[in-house]
């Protein structure tokens, strides 16, 4: 572990600087949110395993802060076992990547997305003033870090859309994103607003880290 990352990510910039110094890596250049996309940071074999496992043990995805859309989030959610040797060498090249200890994770999930399926405009943050704020939060505390991977290319639809800075990523195999949901200040930033956009055809399927001020367990 690199002993000058914070253990949560958050002060953000030692992250920053790491992420920033890393080959390969891009930083969309945007003064209202740290965003940062690795192309093929995960191989085909290891995304095609993942996809696997996604496939045998999903569910309906779910979220917080129940807003009155019941169809906000359609897609489905996979839980992925911390003993499975594939999640646990992708955890190792996350912590690798982010510097960020991975006692500060949470257990990294994978979802499904079908045709027509989609994940609404949100932020990966919990509403500091919401009613789930105590239920999500008040053991390991806010999110601070998101790092997600595509593990397989799109026929049509399915990117990810940053509404506040007009940014559009498509879906790529083994393409990861990096993004702070706080702000230099530790206050939650809400340029990080996403949508992930509706499957036009085929199926998407990506893998979620998110990372938290606290640790996890
Ligand atoms: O699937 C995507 O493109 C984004 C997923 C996402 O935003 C989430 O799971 O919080
Ligand atoms: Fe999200």
């Amino acid at each position: 572990m690199d002993s000058s990352i914070p253990a949560s990510g958050f002060p953000i910039e030692p992250v920053i600087a790491r992420l920033g110094a890393t080959p390969a890596i891009q930083r969309v250049p945007n003064p209202r949110l740290t965003l940062f996309i690795r192309r093929a940071f995960l191989e085909p074999e290891l995304c095609a395993s993942l996809i696997d496992r996604i496939d045998t043990n999903r569910r309906p995805s779910t979220i917080s802060d129940y807003n009155g859309d019941a169809v906000f989030r359609t897609s489905e959610t996979c839980d992925l076992s911390a003993a499975d040797p594939d999640v646990m060498e992708v955890e190792r090249r996350i912590a690798a990547l982010t510097g960020i200890d991975p006692a500060h994770g949470e257990p990294l999930q994978g979802q499904r997305y079908e045709v027509g399926q989609e994940f609404k405009a949100h932020t990966d943050y919990f509403e500091p003033h919401g009613v789930d704020f105590e239920k999500f939060c008040s053991v390991a505390g806010q999110r601070t870090w998101t790092v997600m991977v595509y593990l397989n290319d799109v026929e049509a639809g399915g990117a990810t859309r940053f509404k506040t800075i007009d940014k559009i990523v498509r879906p790529e195999t083994g393409k990861l994103l990096a993004w702070s949901n706080l702000r230099p200040d530790g206050t939650p930033n809400p340029a990080t607003l996403h949508h992930a956009m509706k499957v036009r055809a085929g199926l998407k399927y990506v893998i979620t880290k998110w990372f938290r001020e606290r640790p996890w367990g």
